[in-house]
Order: C-alpha cells, then sequence, then structure tokens
C-alpha cells in the first residue's frame, strides 16, 4: 500500500500509526506488537515513502533528460580542465570527477536516459564444422540471469559418455527459459567446451555463469514433454536437510523443510527425488526432496522394526478421566491399574508425507475436536481447566462412564454416566470406548459417543488425551487439532514448578506433594519420546513454562483454528 502524494508525509504517518491501533488486536504477542511498530514507524520506511513521494512529483512533471551523455561531458570537461590554469577550485572538480560513485551516478545517469535496460547479449558463436544433416540438431541457447542458480542438475551418460540435462528445476532460470530440458546434451557453456571435462570441472563454469550465458545443447528427445505443475499438497512429517544428506544428486539443488511444513509437489517424474516448494515461499524455484518410497526405504533400514511391529494402540486408563483420578503417571499406582490393550490399526505406517488440502469449517459443521497431549504433570488439566473457565458456553469436556457406586452428592450425567458393568463390557466389546481402565474392581471410560454429543452442541470439545489414542480419533468426523504441550528445559521446569503441587493416589487415598527432580526427569524423556513417536500428528506444541503465557497461546491458536482455513489430511474430506 503506497499512499499517493496528496496525502503528505505526515499524513501517511498518521495512516501507519492507525494501521498500527488497528491491526493491535489481531496480534498475539507483545512480540508482533513491537515487531510492527519497529517496522511501521521506523526511519528506514519512513525515509523510503520520502524517497517515493519525491519519485511521484518527479513522474507527474514528466521529467526528460537534457542530455543522454553525461560521461562524454564531463570527461570534455576534465580534459579542458587539465589545459587551464591550476586553482584549488579546478583540482577540487577534478577529483570530484574522478570519484568512482561520481562515476558510476553518471553511468546510471546515462543508462536511464537512454532507456538502455536490456542486457548485452554476446555475439552468437559460429556454428560447429558439420554437415547441414546434423545442423538441426544443435541448438544455441542464450539465457540471462542473475545470481540465481541456473536450475538444472547434469550427468554423464555412462554408454555415450556424453554430459546429459539430468532434471531441471521446476521454476529455476533453466525452466522458466523454457530452452533448456531434461535430456538436452550439452557441448558447450559460454564458448567453452565441456565434453572433455569431468563434472567437477563443468559444476562451477555454471554455477559462476552470471549475465548473459550461453549453451551449446544437443537437444534430447524428450524435449516437447510437457511439465505442468501439479496442485498436490503434502505436509512433511519430518525434517529434511539436504545438505546432511549423502545420497542427493545435487545438494544446492536440495530443498530444505521442517517437520509440519507444507510442500506443493511440482514433479514426481522420477521416483526417487520429486521436486518441490515450501507453500507460502517467495522463491518459486523448485527444489530436489527424497520421494514417498525413498524416504521410506531409508527409514525402513533405520529402524526395522516398522517393518515388524504395527503400531497399536493402548486403551489405557486416562485421557478424560487423568485429571479425576491422575492414575496414569503414578508409579506406586501402576499395579491397580490394569491396563486394556486394544489394536486399532494395523499395516506398516511409516510417517513421510501427508497428503492435505485446505479445510474452512462451515458454520453449520461441528467444531474440529480438540485433543490436548502432553506428559503427565506437564500442565494438560490446567490449561484444559483455564479453558473452560474462560468460555464455559464454548468450550467443553466429556463425562465419562463408570461403574462404581454412585456417591450421595454425585447426580448421573453430571460427574460421570452411571453404568452396570454387564453394559461396560458389552460397549468395551463394542469398540464403544476410546480409552477405559479398571480401578479398585470398578471400570472407568471415555466414550466416543460422549465426544460426539458434545459436537452435536455445538460447542468445542475439549479432550485430553495419551498420544497413542490420537490415531483412534484421526477421522473425517473429528478432525482432531492436537496440541502437544511440552515442558520446558529441566532448570525452567525447576524455576516455574517450585510451588506447584502434583496429586499423587494411593488406596483410594488422594494427596498433593511439590514435583521432585525425577518428575521433570521422567517428564522430559517423556516428552521426547512423544515427539519421536507421535510428533507428525501434533498440529500446534505449546512450550509450558510461563502458565499464563501458554494459556493465551493456546486460545489464540484454537481461536485461530476455528476461523482460519487451515491444511488437514486429504482423507479428512472423505466422509
Ligand atoms: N507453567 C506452569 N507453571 C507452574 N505450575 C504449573 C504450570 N503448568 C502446570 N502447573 C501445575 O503443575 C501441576 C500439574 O499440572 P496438571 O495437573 O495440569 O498436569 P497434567 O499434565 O494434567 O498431568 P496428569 O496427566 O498427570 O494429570 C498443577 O499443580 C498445575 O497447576
Amino acid at each position: 500500500m503506497m499512499p499517493n502524494s496528496s496525502s503528505g508525509p505526515g499524513g501517511v504517518c498518521r495512516l501507519l500509526a492507525s494501521l498500527l491501533y488497528g491491526l493491535e488486536s489481531h496480534m498475539d504477542t507483545s512480540e508482533d506488537s513491537s515487531f510492527l511498530q519497529d517496522m511501521l514507524m521506523g526511519n528506514t520506511l519512513h525515509l523510503l515513502i520520502k524517497v517515493y513521494d519525491r519519485l511521484q512529483k518527479y513522474r507527474a512533471q514528466r521529467p526528460a533528460p537534457l542530455l543522454d551523455s553525461t560521461q562524454g561531458l564531463a570527461h570534455r570537461l576534465a580534459e579542458e580542465l587539465q589545459d587551464t590554469v591550476n586553482s584549488p577550485e579546478t583540482t577540487e572538480l577534478l577529483n570530484l570527477l574522478s570519484k568512482p560513485h561520481v562515476q558510476t551516478l553518471l553511468l546510471v545517469h546515462d543508462v536511464v536516459a537512454q532507456k538502455r535496460f536490456d542486457p548485452r547479449l554476446p555475439p552468437l558463436p559460429p556454428l560447429p564444422d558439420c554437415n547441414e544433416e546434423d545442423e538441426d540438431s544443435i541448438k544455441i541457447v542464450c539465457l540471462v540471469k542473475n545470481q540465481e542458480p541456473l536450475g538444472a542438475t547434469i550427468k554423464r551418460d555412462e554408454s555415450s559418455g556424453a554430459i546429459i540435462v539430468a532434471r531441471v528445476m521446476r521454476g529455476g532460470a533453466a525452466d522458466r527459459s523454457g530452452l533448456i530440458h531434461e535430456g538436452d546434451m550439452l557441448k558447450e557453456v559460454n564458448g567453452v567446451p565441456v565434453e572433455d571435462k569431468n563434472l567437477q570441472e563443468i559444476i562451477p563454469i555454471l554455477a559462476k555463469s552470471e549475465g548473459a550465458v550461453t549453451f551449446k545443447v544437443v537437444p534430447g528427445t524428450n524435449e516437447e514433454l510437457e511439465t505442468n505443475d501439479t496442485q498436490v499438497f503434502v505436509r512433511a512429517l519430518f525434517d529434511y536437510d539436504p545438505q546432511a544428506d549423502p545420497a542427493i544428486p545435487c545438494r544446492d539443488a536440495g530443498l530444505e523443510f521442517q517437520r509440519g511444513d507444507v510442500l506443493q509437489i511440482v514433479s514426481q517424474d522420477d521416483d526417487t527425488w520429486w521436486q518441490a516448494r515450501r507453500h507460502g515461499d517467495a522463491n518459486l524455484r523448485a527444489g530436489l526432496i527424497p520421494s514417498r518410497q525413498l524416504q521410506e526405504r531409508r527409514v525402513m533400514l533405520q529402524r526395522p522394526e516398522v517393518l515388524f511391529h504395527s503400531p497399536r494402540v493402548s486403551r489405557a486408563f486416562s485421557a478424560g478421566l487423568r485429571s479425576s483420578f491422575r492414575l496414569s503417571r503414578k508409579k506406586n499406582t501402576s499395579q491397580e491399574v490394569k491396563q486394556k490393550i486394544g489394536e486399532v490399526h494395523s499395516g506398516i505406517h511409516v510417517p513421510i508425507y501427508q497428503d492435505v488440502l485446505l479445510y474452512q469449517r462451515n458454520p453449520e459443521e461441528p467444531y474440529r475436536l480438540v485433543l490436548l497431549t502432553g506428559p503427565s504433570g506437564v500442565g494438560v488439566t490446567e490449561l484444559k481447566r483455564r479453558l473452560l473457565l474462560s468460555d464455559p458456553e464454548h468450550f467443553c469436556v466429556t463425562v465419562p462412564y463408570t461403574t462404581r457406586e454412585r456417591r450421595k452428592q454425585e447426580k448421573d450425567g453430571v460427574e460421570y454416566h452411571f453404568v452396570s458393568k454387564h453394559t461396560f463390557e458389552k460397549d468395551i466389546l463394542d469398540h464403544k470406548f476410546l480409552e477405559y481402565g479398571e480401578h479398585n474392581g470398578n471400570y472407568y471410560g471415555t466414550s466416543l459417543d460422549s465426544v460426539r454429543r458434545v459436537l452435536t452442541e455445538s460447542k468445542v470439545c475439549l479432550l485430553d488425551v495419551k498420544p497413542h489414542s490420537i490415531t483412534a480419533l484421526y477421522t473425517s468426523e473429528f478432525k482432531p487439532y492436537v496440541v502437544f504441550v511440552k515442558p520446558p528445559s529441566i532448570e525452567q521446569l525447576r524455576q516455574s514448578r517450585r510451588k506447584a503441587k502434583v496429586l499423587t493416589s494411593q488406596n483410594e487415598q488422594i494427596s498433593t506433594r511439590i514435583f521432585t527432580e525425577e518428575d521433570f526427569q521422567n517428564m522430559i524423556s517423556s516428552a521426547q519420546s512423544m515427539e519421536h513417536n507421535y510428533g507428525h500428528l501434533f498440529e500446534k506444541v505449546i512450550i509450558n513454562e510461563d502458565l499464563a503465557a501458554a494459556f493465551t497461546e493456546l486460545r489464540a491458536a484454537l481461536a485461530k483454528t476455528e476461523t482460519e482455513t487451515r491444511w488437514i489430511p486429504n482423507a479428512w474430506a472423505h466422509v
């Protein structure tokens, strides 16, 4: 957005100040606010606006150059001054005219005055000595490029020994020219024959070339292949650094990405190396990434266990119950809990890329299920409690089921749904429970129906679960928004949890105690293994150091998810 000249510099400042004020309510953190303040109120932007205003003024006057060669004039003036009487003024003027920045200024003036904007192309190299039939098969390609890479990789053809264009990166200089194609045979670069050179010698010639670069190529056979951009988007489920990948054909052509990044796959022509762009990246040049097939093979070689063990989901006693009974984390109660292991998944699952598409919730659709997970004691229950308190009309939790006796002050359907052992066991067999467990001879569980009940009330259902339960809810019906609550560093845990208490339960008795060093270490190591095993399912990671800050971040993230367009797995689009 640029001001028009009539608004004046004062007007622009006012506009920027009001913009800042108007955006304040949309900013999540004070960091955002101070960044925007620095940028909008900073000197650099204001000076740029002044320059722009000044240019606008001159543009309106339609200035025309008086001279189109100030360099020539300066040269002639210098010559004449040399012959005149030597005065301090002439010496100063001569000095001034010989300064490189004055000369460059004059050069720039002349280029603009003469409208010499096109690059000067070198003369075409002579055609090789060949008979007329062969002539057709030689192509001279002249590319004009800046310092960006050529955007192509080369290889030596093993049988013929020729240098071949192995891959043209989508969106790169070679691709944009439309003149260089995979399979083309490279003969010369800027007049330097390359056939007798090895690849290590040619690569620097290509890398260094800048401005007008001339290639002599023999077109390959697949020149006519159309290479349309595809609209395949995936979420990367692992981190990738091409510089650390010894197998990539060209490290500089690789695309670095982090788990969670959305990538547009622009070419899957090659089985092992795909070409992709990071979504939202201003750079249109595609980079190489390992194909799904290649990465799967690599993971399996590194972790052979994925070949033999399908992921299992333990329907353990926890989830919605954990705040009520807190049995899941306590070592001293582990014997009391008989964990039920249910298998809900089968087959090999190696997280590589997840096909995704953009989704925005229709007002008549239920809200996405919010799953909160994290190591025991990290603060999941506390964050959930704060969310509920902050807007009880909007957020809601499920009511667990139990077979224990109802106590006097309890109401059916409020604290628990009280059911008979027979009904509970039948529901287990009917796979109605997301998680369930047994404690002191009674069953407790969270049913999928109770989640549905909250969702049909047009409320946001908050569910805290163990990470292994996420997969059972990872469906188009629930479209879960998975938040991982992560502990900060151990030092920050010691500081922030000095006064915090954890609940323990022994023989039905619930008591509190302060966190121990062992609790902190367990929290951190359990968070690491959760991230390692389930990190690909986490859409948001919140580090819970300062509780108030973590809550604000969570609240803002949930608000965004409800209103903004999000990338969700393709599979969720098909009901
Ligand atoms: N950032 C924080 N700073 C200080 N205390 C915290 C913070 N986050 C949580 N706590 C406190 O730590 C204790 C444990 O938190 P909470 O009960 O929410 O853990 P949890 O993740 O639900 O664990 P569990 O699954 O075992 O129930 C509570 O007393 C809570 O108030």
